[in-house]
């Protein structure tokens, strides 16, 4: 279905599909061709190709499309907590629930869409999500894909309510690698971090730039805006640039832990890395009425 069909908003290289669980899902084409998929379920992007079809986000082999299952890969949203630190479960519950397309957003200046494919989803919390986390908010997404298919995901959660609440948040990225060994993160030196692997305790990153041989689950602190993922084996470079998201987390499994997980395949960690643009040691307080906006902004370039 094309969703100028749909709602009578004619935007090019917008198309809404079904997926064969019956979940709706934005396709967004570029006019170059590069792409990107986005489901109503958790506002996740599935997918974003290159102009020559190459895909650049990891997805399991094994990941369980049916909701309401959250699929291993792509980006999951993660609100109103990420981790598993706090009352609710890990990760939140905004990545497990049906949101809409929002035909209707309010206004967005500070990004430019001319020439640029985009869609605009939301989601309000249930009566079921009020009774586990009783708050009244709007989280809208704004998926952008660039001529040139560049990424840019932008948040904004609003507080509807009569009284103060706390998130974190996260944009949940799984980047596609061709070999772990092979991959240079850079733009976490000299930083602070928590590491998951040893009940959060702290450190600070010694090293020029972050490689992996070993499982790693770290939260890196007030990083700064831009972080290069460098796949070697590839020649090909991730940048990911943030806004109004202090924290990164970063995450392999590795051999152990893929094993235990069920919806990962035991070698998958060898191909894949989550660089987590996130808001996690400090959480958000908005007033009633208050506005946070996250924006993560994703390129990727030939690299020598
Ligand atoms: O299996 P989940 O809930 O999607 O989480 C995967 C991983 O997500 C990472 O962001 C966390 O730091 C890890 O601790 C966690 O294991």
């Amino acid at each position: 279905m094309d969703h100028s069909a749909a709602d009578g908003n004619h935007r090019t290289g917008v198309e809404v599909i079904k997926d064969k669980n019956g979940v709706s899902q934005v396709l967004l084409r570029s006019p170059r061709g590069a792409s990107a998929r986005v489901s109503l379920h958790g506002g996740q992007i599935l997918s974003w190709k290159n102009e020559w079809g190459e895909e650049l986000l990891f997805t399991s082999s094994k990941a369980i499309l049916k909701p309401p299952a959250v699929v291993r890969g792509g980006i999951p949203i993660c609100f109103p907590q990420f981790g598993s630190r706090g009352p609710l479960e890990q990760h939140g519950f905004a990545r497990n629930k049906m949101w809409t397309i929002d035909d209707n957003p309010p206004p967005l200046q500070s990004i430019d869409t001319k020439g640029k494919t985009f869609i605009d989803l939301r989601l309000k919390p249930s009566d079921d999500d009020f009774k586990i986390w009783p708050h009244s908010f709007e989280l809208r997404l704004r998926v952008v894909l660039s001529a040139e298919g560049f990424l840019t995901l932008v948040s904004r959660i609003r507080n509807v309510n009569s009284k103060p609440f706390s998130f974190s948040f996260a944009y949940h990225t799984y980047i596609s690698v061709s070999d772990i060994s092979e991959v240079r993160v850079e733009g976490l030196e000299t930083l602070d971090y928590l590491d998951n692997l040893c009940n959060r305790e702290r450190f600070t990153e010694q090293g020029d730039a972050l490689t992996f041989e070993t499982e790693v689950d770290r939260i890196y602190l007030s990083s700064s805006d831009a972080v290069a993922v460098f796949d070697h084996e590839k020649k090909r470079t991730f940048l990911i640039r943030k806004n109004g998201l202090p924290d990164i987390v970063v995450w392999n499994p590795w051999e152990k832990k893929s094993k235990a997980i069920t919806d990962f395949g035991d070698e998958e960690y060898k191909v894949m890395l989550c660089v987590d643009a996130s808001v996690m040691e400090r959480p958000i307080t908005l007033k009633p009425g208050e506005e946070w906006r996250g924006r993560l902004d994703l390129s990727v370039m030939a690299s020598i």
